[in-house]
């Protein structure tokens, strides 16, 4: 398995006050390629700020380079998919939402564009909404066109900062099975942040916990054999033991 992130070192401090306390210190981490890395973590331990940092959205100290090369600004091998339902242009289509990313990036052929954004549009199954604009779509459904966006372009990595969080618990299961079968599909990477131990379990490959400063409290493989439920086979445990982590983190602060 390949090395597609490496992460060496890295500091982020804000310097938002003249003693701020670094954000994060000295994270270490190697993700390889086709892992669905969930991340974990209390409030305010970092987690976005981690996403942002390989987003290329913040300047940092220490390395992180994606695929042997040092991020230094966003790139279309990194692409973010956030909690905010407003990720789309409300102006523009559904398909013109997909194809635009594509334009900037160089394709102008129309035909290759209809296909690019048919074949995304098949893989999150919505096919029938190409000519739909954003705001006849439901809130699982702009998360869908997001995806969609995203993977149009063909990233080497996915990061997602708590794409379903807002969303109804019957919608996100049934967004967590589809994105679950589009990364095996795709054999996409993925660093996905959630609060929710159960979506770590259901998605994860490999689980982290961050504490304070982005400091690694546990980095786990998650083996519990997917299609994951509460009831599968060593569930309970994996649970138990993010849970009292968190609990633990939670009394410290
Ligand atoms: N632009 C910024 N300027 C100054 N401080 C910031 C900025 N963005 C985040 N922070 C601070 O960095 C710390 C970590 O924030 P971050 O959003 O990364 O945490 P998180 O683990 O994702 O939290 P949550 O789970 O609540 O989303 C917080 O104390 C936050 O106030």
């Amino acid at each position: 398995m390949s090395k597609i992130l490496e992460i060496s070192g890295l500091t982020k401090n804000y310097h938002d006050a003249p003693d701020s306390e670094d954000i994060l210190k000295n994270l270490n981490l190697t993700v390889n390629e086709g892992d669905f890395l969930c991340i974990l973590g209390p409030s305010g331990c970092g987690k976005t700020t981690l996403i942002r940092c390989i987003a290329g959205f913040e300047e940092y100290e220490g390395m992180i380079k994606v695929d042997g090369k040092k991020v230094e600004k966003p790139g279309i091998d990194r692409i973010m998919v956030f909690q905010d339902f407003n990720q789309l242009f409300p102006w523009k289509t559904v398909r013109k939402n997909i194809q635009y990313p594509l334009k900037i990036n160089g394709i102008t052929d129309k035909a290759e564009l209809d296909r690019i954004a048919r074949e995304h549009l098949e893989l999150v199954g919505l096919s029938e909404y190409g000519d739909f604009y954003p705001h006849q779509l439901s809130g699982g459904m702009k998360q869908r066109v997001a995806i969609a966006k995203g993977l149009a372009l063909n990233p080497k990595i996915i990061l997602m900062d708590e794409p379903f969080a807002s969303l109804d618990a019957m919608t996100r299961n049934k967004l967590q099975e589809e994105l679950w079968r589009i990364k095996e599909k795709e054999n996409a990477t993925v660093i996905f942040i959630t609060h929710n131990i159960q979506e770590a379990l259901v998605l994860g490959t490999r689980i982290l916990l961050l504490s304070k400063q982005g400091k690694i409290k546990i980095d786990m493989e998650n083996n519990v054999a997917k299609p994951v439920t509460p009831a599968s086979e060593g569930y309970g445990e994996m649970w138990k033991k993010f849970n009292d982590a968190l609990w633990e983190e939670d009394e410290e602060n």
